[in-house]
């Protein structure tokens, strides 16, 4: 490994889903080896003004600000070196870094599952985030059909993609289940060939849901996650748990985002996105 030289970068947070952002105009010629040692949550940067160390990614964001909303072309590479096709928190993050600079409260979101629009108000960030899809196309599921309240492993799962593809398992209290344990054995089976991001979720009593995920290219749990809150949603109505176009709340460990799934129009992700401080990172080559 040779470190040559460092790019500023700054951390911000999704209700507890943390980024390590980085200008895409300075230049990191090994994306993977960058995330994969600065997201590492023993030995990774710590930003100043912050104690959390590593990440859960690092955003690559490219601001064309000539555009009127500005745009911003978001890549997330995740501690595993991989890309995400989309993010629904970090997409919250872009939209907030974007409209930092830009003095705008409306950014439009290139990601590589689509053009996404975003508003801004204060630290609040709403997001669209498509039109979540059953279909065994686009979850994608290694099936002939739809896959809805199936038993993988330990848990009763349905498919759906909200961006990326999730696997999503009510249970009667979120806190009982040992997700460590039982999220793998879904996360890499057979049946999604991309693999999948594993989601339990619970009612909170209120109307709406607890919500804890299993990431694929974190491979661990996360505080939070935006396509996995949506997801809960979007199934909670396949199964006829919610009705309507009302906002859902849904709660992850690290907060509570607002969740809207329309029929056919696209789902609205909100909460907030946090400054948390900034800082210099060793450009990586050949990283572990
Ligand atoms: N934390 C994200 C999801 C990131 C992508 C996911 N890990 C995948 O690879 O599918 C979110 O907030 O949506």
């Amino acid at each position: 490994m040779s470190v040559l030289n460092s790019v500023p970068f700054e951390k911000y947070h999704g209700t507890g889903n943390d980024f390590v952002v980085v200008d895409a105009e300075d230049p990191v010629p090994d994306r993977p080896a960058f995330a994969r040692t600065h997201c590492d949550r023993d030995a990774g940067i710590v930003p100043a003004g912050s104690d959390r160390r590593g990440a859960d990614g690092v955003l690559f964001l490219a601001l064309e600000s000539r555009y009127d909303p500005p745009r911003v072309v978001m890549t997330l590479v995740q501690p595993d070196g991989s890309v995400a096709a989309m993010c629904g928190n970090g997409a919250r993050v872009a939209a907030a870094w974007a409209a930092e600079r830009t003095d705008t409260d409306e950014i439009m979101i290139d990601t590589p599952a689509g053009t996404r629009r975003a508003t801004i108000d204060g630290t609040d960030v709403h997001v669209e985030m498509g039109v979540p899809s059953f279909s065994p196309r686009d979850v994608p599921l290694d099936s002939g059909g739809e896959l809805v309240e199936t038993d993988v492993g330990e848990l009763s799962i349905t498919a759906v993609n909200t961006g990326v593809p999730h696997a999503v398992a009510f249970v009667d209290d979120v806190d009982d289940v040992d997700l460590e344990s039982v999220a793998p054995s879904i996360r890499h089976a057979p049946l999604f060939p991309d693999g999948a991001n594993v989601t339990v979720a619970s009612p909170d009593g209120r109307g709406g849901f607890r919500q804890r995920t299993f990431e694929r290219g974190v491979e661990g749990e996360t505080q939070s996650c935006g396509t996995g809150a949506v997801a809960v949603v979007a199934v909670a109505k396949r199964l006829g748990l919610v009705s309507g176009d009302d906002p859902v709340s849904v709660s992850p460990p690290g907060g509570a985002l607002s969740v809207v799934v329309p029929d056919d129009e696209t789902a609205l992700l909100g909460g907030p996105a946090v400054y948390e401080g900034d800082g210099e990172a060793d450009i990586v080559f050949r990283g572990r």
